[in-house]
């Protein structure tokens, strides 16, 4: 995939990265970044400077000023630019297509009877329902009312295989831009034009929609806090400096073009440039895994998530349960209880429900014409775990979970076999899904649903147990059947027979005892939990309300994928910690280069300072200021593919990065000044 592929610099990127660099230069943009705001002040007030006293010194400082805006500016152009071609590369998927959108209320059984008229796909909106046949690319986001298709999503998720999507389960999402392959379905448009997942982060990557997270809001708030500090060190500079001239009777006061190179060279510009940038390329990170965020607060929040809460059916297995088996009650026929399961399951559009007529079928039952059933149906809800029928003449058929089912017929005063009982846990231990059938208040038996661990699993959830991250099963299945497939899948704990509100108040308990969660799912009922999640990942397969719900979407539906998001989360806080560092120790080599060079003509007690021993005052204070400005643009690269994560102690890590970027920030500048300043000498202008 091409968006896998970026360089850093692209060509293509790198020019419209520097008309946007110029165009931030418009004070509205300059204003959202407070330091860098100052330097644009300085700037200006240089270039005053220079038109009224034009010297080839005061011109330069001003020119470098004015670079050092456009550097930052730069890095986050180029930042944004690289992740705006990444999510054009998901929406070039958006070709312009035609939609065939249905005429209002038809009904949506029959394929042939269908009445639409063409619309361009552009001009759907929300609620929308459209008919996609074989051949035909899905115009919109949306979720599929009637029919079931196979579906080519490579487009988005570099998968060959072909996905089934249907009606009813956990498996009724279809993405704008994906093909369907053969069959048919009918889809009700999910989002008005402009308002997908892809667009959505596209928007948040563009600066001036994109919010800044409260981790960015404190760090802008200290940096504020030091350049108040600096300006006002500096502007007390001024009197201190004329008064000591005054008393001395001699030297001169420091100038205003000094004071101003001085003020831009201590204040922090180096991470204030860099700030945006880092965050946006975190957001970029993740899409080159293949998830979409659609908050930045999330991306930080997964450098520090203490536990990852997964859905089973569908997150950690297949997701596809199919009846595999019908088991008896004692003085049941195997017949008798198909029948019954066949029955309670006709209008039943979960995968599930279907399964169960399918095998029913196989057991020699022929179809039914649900029609002329004349019963009532009684669709399943994560609240009753049940569904199934009422025919006429008082028969009530139903199937679900044992405990719902056996509490059910227990309230109508009947029995539930001891037999029965150990069946359903037999078919549980085995880490199937056993869904008990009764009619009335007689229990019929059971039947066994099979499901499929995802392959390498275990492996991915020792990896997060390393990290540090403890995984919990949260699933409305049985106890032992939780079990079994906890076991399976590695997982460190379960919660088994879940409602959406029991996923939702784990997450609650976790948060207030000051855990950070993560919740991977893709099921309706997963969406409580998911929004009330610190980081939030819905599977791609999954339902809309479960992507609504979500803060990111990973787009291969893979629930270790959490791995990389930690991961991602954890190197923008390094690398905004690590150049942060940096750009703090800088100060110490500026301090030394500028304060001697400034104020030797004030103070000549100040020549013991000047241990640089730069050319001259005015090569000094340049050679600070161009130093400045081109360690942004050197720490571009770093900051767009951010430092190296690896999974050592955190403690390991700040001392190494410590080490790393204080030491370096302190060393750097000296080398790095001490050169520019031979280069001007070697030039013999100044
Ligand atoms: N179509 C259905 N008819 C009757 N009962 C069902 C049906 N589908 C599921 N059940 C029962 O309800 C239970 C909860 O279902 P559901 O799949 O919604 O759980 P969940 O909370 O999404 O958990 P997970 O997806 O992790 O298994 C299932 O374990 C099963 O026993
Ligand atoms: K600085
Ligand atoms: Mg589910």
């Amino acid at each position: 995939m091409t968006r896998n592929t970026l360089p850093l610099f692209d060509p293509a990127l790198l020019r419209p990265a520097l008309l946007d660099a110029l165009r931030k230069l418009h004070p509205r943009a300059q204003w959202r970044n407070p330091v860098m705001f100052v330097v644009y002040v300085g700037s200006a007030f240089t270039t005053a400077l220079a038109a009224a006293d034009p010297g080839l010194f005061t011109i330069a400082v001003a020119a470098w000023l004015w670079f050092t805006v456009l550097f930052a500016n730069l890095a986050e152009a180029l930042a944004e630019g690289r992740s705006k071609a990444q999510a054009a590369a998901l929406r070039g998927l958006k070709k312009k297509t035609w939609a065939k959108k249905l005429e209002p209320g038809q009904d949506l059984g029959a394929r042939e009877a269908l009445r639409w008229h063409p619309i361009e796909a552009d001009a759907l909106r929300r609620g929308d329902v459209v008919l996609i046949e074989a051949g035909d690319t899905v115009p919109a986001d949306g979720e599929v009312q009637a029919g079931v298709a196979s579906v080519d999503e490579s487009a988005i998720t570099g998968e060959s295989a072909p996905v089934i999507r249907e009606s009813g389960g956990d498996f009724s999402a279809v993405t704008g831009g994906t093909r369907v392959l053969s069959d048919w379905v009918v889809v009700r448009v999910a989002v008005d034009p402009g308002e997908t997942f892809v667009d959505r982060m596209i928007a948040m990557v563009e600066g001036a929609r994109r919010r800044k997270t409260p981790n960015e809001i404190a760090l802008t708030i200290l940096l504020v806090a030091l350049t108040l500090v600096f300006l006002g060190v500096v502007v007390t500079l001024l009197p201190f400096s004329q008064f000591a001239v005054a008393a001395a009777g001699g030297g001169e006061p420091v100038g205003l073009l000094v004071l101003v190179a001085l003020l831009v060279c201590l204040i922090p510009t180096t991470i204030a440039g860099l700030l945006s940038a880092i965050g946006v390329a975190g957001m970029s990170r993740l899409l080159r895994a293949n998830v979409i965020a659609t908050s930045g607060r999330a991306v930080e929040a997964a450098g520090d998530v203490d536990v990852l809460l997964l859905d089973k059916t569908g997150t950690i297995t297949l997701g596809n349960r199919q009846a595999a088996a019908f088991l008896p009650a004692p003085g049941v026929s195997e017949a008798q209880l198909a029948d019954a399961a066949q029955l309670a399951s006709l209008a039943d559009e979960t995968p599930e429900g279907r399964s169960i007529v399918v095998l029913a079928k196989q057991h020699g039952l022929r179809e039914r014409e649900v029609a002329a059933l004349g019963a009532s149906f009684v669709h399943f809800s994560a609240q009753t775990r049940m569904s199934g029928a009422d025919l006429p003449g008082g028969r009530t058929l139903r199937k679900g979970a044992a405990d719902a089912v056996r509490r059910h017929v227990q309230a109508l005063g009947g029995q539930f076999p001891a037999e029965l009982q150990q069946a359903v846990d037999e078919v549980a231990r085995r880490g199937s899904t056993p869904l008990v059938v009764a009619d009335g208040a007689r229990a019929l038996g059971v039947v066994e649903l099979k499901d499929v661990v995802k392959g390498g699993i275990k492996e991915r959830f020792a990896e997060l147990r390393a990290m540090g991250i403890q995984t919990v099963m949260v699933t409305g299945d049985n106890r032992l059947t939780a079990a079994a497939i906890a076991a399976e899948a590695g997982v460190d704990d379960f919660l088994a027979e879940a409602t959406p509100e029991a996923k939702l108040a784990l997450i609650r308990e976790h948060q207030a005892a000051g855990r950070l969660v993560a919740m991977t799912g893709d099921g309706t009922n997963d969406a409580p939990a998911l929004a009330q999640a610190d980081v939030a990942v819905a599977m791609n397969t999954g339902t809309q309300a479960a992507k609504e719900a979500g803060n990111m979407v990973d787009l291969d539906s893979n629930p270790t994928k959490l791995i990389e998001i930690v991961e991602t989360g954890k190197q923008l806080l390094m690398t905004r910690g690590a150049l942060t560092t940096f750009s703090v120790a800088n100060d110490v080599a500026k301090y030394f280069a500028i304060v001697p060079a400034a104020f030797v003509a004030t103070y000549p007690q100040l020549a013991a300072l000047n241990v640089m021993h730069l050319a001259s005052p005015a090569s000094a204070v340049l050679s600070a200021v161009i130093f400045n400005a081109l360690v942004i643009v050197a720490l571009i690269p770093l900051a767009l593919r951010g430092v190296g994560y690896r999974a050592v102690g955190a403690a390991a890590l700040l001392r190494r990065n410590l080490a790393v970027y204080g030491l370096g920030g302190v060393i750097v500048p000296f080398v790095g000044i001490k050169a520019i300043d031979l280069l001007i000498a070697a030039t013999g202008l100044l």
